[in-house]
C-alpha cells in the first residue's frame, strides 16, 4: 500500500470508502474488511482512537449518557425546532462509534410490525424472518446465550438491566398492580409490557460499535480508519461515484475509491447527498448546486420520537445503580390500538436527570426520572439544506405534537406514568412526582401546555433517505452507480423502539449484500 503524507498506509484507491464510523458505518467497515481481498477506507469526522483506553472513562461508563451532557466534546450539536415554538438543541455522536458512543446503551430490536412496514416499501429483504439471522449474528446475548432467537458469537454483548434496584423493583410491582403484562425479553417479539431493558453493556461498559466492531479489526492490512476527516461531498462522474472530497486538519483533497458508502447518520448523509447534487431539483438549484440526480425523497422528511422527562422524589436515599443508568421499561399500545406491539415507552432512569446532564452518577437529594416517549412510526419532521457550504447545518423542524393524535398519545403516556407513581407499591420508594401536579394532570389543555414546555426528543432520527423512493433494499442510491447509504437514514419510518440495534443491523445487512454481490 502507498504511504500517505499522514504516515498511514492509506490504500491508493480503496475498493470501498465508508463515510462515518458510527452505529452502522463501523459495522459495515468491519464486516467488509473480513474479506482480505477488499480494501476499505473509513473516513470519520470525529476522533478515531486505536485502543479502548483512549476513550475517556465517561464515554464507556454505562451509568452515564454523554450525549445528555450539554457541549460534550464527543457530540455535534444542531439547532432545531421540535414544534414551531419550541427551539431545541439536538445532538449526534462525533467520535469513533458515532452516536453509539454517546447514547443510552438501550439496545432493543425493532418489532416485527416495523419490519413488515419497511419490507412493504423497501422489499422482502427487510422482512423479520430474513432479518432474524442478522439480528442473531450481531450479538452475544449474555442472558440467553445462543438459541433460535438470540446470538452467541456476535460483536455486541447484550445484557438486560438488573431489576433488583429498589426503584426498579417498585416499578415492576406497580406495573403488575396496574395489570400490565410482564415482558421478560424485549428482543423476543412478545406482547409489550414491563421488563428489563436489553443493553449493549458488558460489566458496566457501554460497548459502542467502534470498540465492538472496528478496534478488533484494526490490525487488518486492508482496513484503514482515519479520524478527524470530514467528508464534504461525493465526487460523481458520468453517473458514478468515484470518490469523496474530504477535509483533514484544514486541508482539502479528493480521495478516489471503487465505491462510496455514506454512513454519516440521518442528519448528515442527506446533506452530503444534496451537496453532491442528489436531491430535489428545485432545492438544489436554489442552493446553486449542479443537479446530478433529481431525487425528491432525499433529505425531505424524517421521523423521531418525542419525549418528556417526569421526575419523582425518592422517599429515602436509593443506592447508585451498578451497571447501567437504566432500570425497567414499560411498553404499551396507545388507546387507539393502531400499534399492538406498543408505541408508548416508559423508561426508567436510576440516575437523576441532573446527573445525566452533569456527567455524574450520584446527585444526593435529587429526584429520579422516567423518560416517557411516543414511538409511533411517523414522519413528522422536515429538513432543508440551507447552504452549499457543508459547514452550515441543515434546518430541522421536527413537527412534534402537530396532530391531535400526537398530543393525545403523549398525554396518555404521562398519565400512565402518573398512575404507576401513584400506586401504593411505588409509594414505598417514592414521595411522588415533582411535577406536573394533579390539577395539570387532570386537564387536557393544561397538560398539553405542560408537555409543550417540557418537550424533548429521544434523538432517534430516521427516514431521511428512505428505502423505496431513495435507495434500494441494500442502500444503493437510485440513479447513481457505486454509491450507497447505510445508516438510519434508510429506514422509511422510525422503529417502535430505539434505533441503535437497527443501526447495527443496517451495517450487517448492507455489508452482507456487498460481499455477496446481491443485486
Ligand atoms: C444522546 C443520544 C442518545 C441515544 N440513546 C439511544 C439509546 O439508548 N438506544 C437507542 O436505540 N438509540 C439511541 N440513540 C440513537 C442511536 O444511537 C442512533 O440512532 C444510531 O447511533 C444511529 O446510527 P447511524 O450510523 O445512523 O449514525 P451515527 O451513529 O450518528 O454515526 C454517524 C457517524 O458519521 C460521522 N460523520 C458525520 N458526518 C460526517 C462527515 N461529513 N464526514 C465523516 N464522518 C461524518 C459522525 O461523526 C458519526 O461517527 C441515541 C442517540 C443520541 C444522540
Amino acid at each position: 500500500m502507498r504511504r500517505t503524507e499522514h504516515g498511514h498506509g492509506r490504500p491508493h484507491r480503496p475498493d470501498v470508502i465508508v463515510v462515518g464510523a458510527g452505529g452502522s458505518g463501523a459495522v459495515l467497515a468491519a464486516r467488509l474488511s473480513e474479506d482480505p481481498g477488499r480494501t476499505v477506507l473509513v473516513l470519520e469526522a470525529g476522533p478515531a482512537p486505536r485502543h479502548p483506553s483512549a476513550f475517556a472513562p465517561g464515554l464507556l461508563d454505562a451509568r452515564l449518557v454523554p450525549g445528555a451532557q450539554p457541549g460534550h466534546t464527543a457530540v455535534q450539536q444542531y439547532a432545531a425546532h421540535l414544534t414551531p415554538t419550541r427551539p431545541y438543541t439536538v445532538v449526534r455522536g462525533r467520535w469513533l462509534g458515532g452516536s453509539t458512543t454517546v447514547n443510552g446503551g438501550y439496545f432493543v430490536r425493532a418489532r416485527r410490525e416495523d419490519f413488515d412496514r419497511w419490507s412493504a416499501g423497501g422489499g422482502a429483504a427487510w422482512s423479520y424472518d430474513r432479518m432474524l439471522p442478522f439480528l442473531r449474528a450481531l450479538e452475544t446475548d449474555l442472558d440467553h446465550g445462543a438459541d433460535a432467537l438470540h446470538g452467541g458469537r456476535g460483536p455486541v454483548g447484550v445484557r438486560r438491566t438488573d431489576l433488583h434496584h429498589p426503584a426498579a423493583a417498585a416499578f415492576r410491582t406497580a406495573a403488575r398492580r396496574l395489570g400490565f403484562p410482564e415482558e421478560p425479553d424485549k428482543n423476543a417479539q412478545g406482547a409489550p409490557g414491563f421488563g428489563p431493558v436489553p443493553t449493549n453493556t458488558v460489566d458496566g461498559v457501554r460497548v459502542n460499535t467502534g470498540i465492538g466492531y472496528l478496534l478488533g479489526a484494526s490490525g487488518r492490512p486492508n482496513l484503514l480508519v482515519e479520524g478527524d476527516s470530514t467528508v464534504l461531498g461525493v465526487v460523481v462522474e458520468r453517473g458514478r461515484a468515484t470518490g469523496v472530497e474530504v477535509e483533514r486538519h484544514g486541508r482539502r483533497g479528493v480521495v478516489r475509491g471503487g465505491e462510496v458508502v455514506l454512513c454519516a447518520g440521518a442528519l448528515r448523509t442527506p446533506q452530503l447527498l444534496h451537496l453532491s447534487g442528489i436531491g430535489p431539483r428545485r432545492e438544489l438549484e436554489a442552493l446553486g448546486v449542479s443537479v446530478v440526480r433529481d431525487a425528491p425523497a432525499v433529505g425531505a422528511r424524517f421521523g423521531d420520537h418525542p419525549q418528556v422527562v417526569l421526575e419523582w422524589m425518592p422517599r429515602r436515599p436509593v443506592p447508585e445503580p451498578a451497571g447501567s443508568w437504566l432500570g425497567g421499561a414499560l411498553h404499551l399500545p396507545s388507546s387507539d390500538g393502531a400499534h399492538p406491539a406498543g408505541d408508548l415507552e416508559i423508561l426508567q432512569s436510576l440516575v437523576p436527570l441532573a446527573g445525566l446532564t452533569g456527567g455524574t452518577v450520584s446527585v444526593p437529594g435529587a429526584p429520579l426520572a422516567f423518560l416517557v416517549s411516543v414511538q409511533t412510526p411517523r414522519l413528522s419532521g422536515r429538513m432543508r439544506t440551507r447552504s452549499a457550504d457543508p459547514a452550515t447545518p441543515p434546518r430541522l423542524d421536527y413537527g412534534y405534537l402537530s396532530t391531535a393524535g400526537d398530543r393525545r398519545r403523549l398525554r396518555e403516556a404521562v398519565r400512565v406514568t402518573a398512575g404507576l407513581v401513584g400506586t401504593g407499591d411505588f409509594g414505598e420508594v417514592s414521595g411522588g412526582f415533582t411535577e406536573p401536579v394533579a390539577r395539570v394532570l387532570d386537564d387536557d389543555r393544561l397538560l398539553d401546555e405542560w408537555i409543550l414546555g417540557h418537550l424533548g426528543t429521544c434523538h432517534h432520527t430516521c427516514g431521511t433517505v428512505p428505502l423505496g423512493p431513495a435507495v434500494d433494499p441494500y442502500g444503493r442510491v437510485h440513479g447513481v452507480d457505486a454509491l450507497r447509504v447505510a445508516d438510519t437514514s434508510i429506514l422509511p419510518t422510525p422503529p417502535l423502539r430505539g434505533p441503535a440495534a437497527t443501526a447495527v443491523l443496517i451495517g450487517e445487512v448492507v455489508a452482507d449484500a456487498m460481499r455477496r454481490g446481491l443485486t
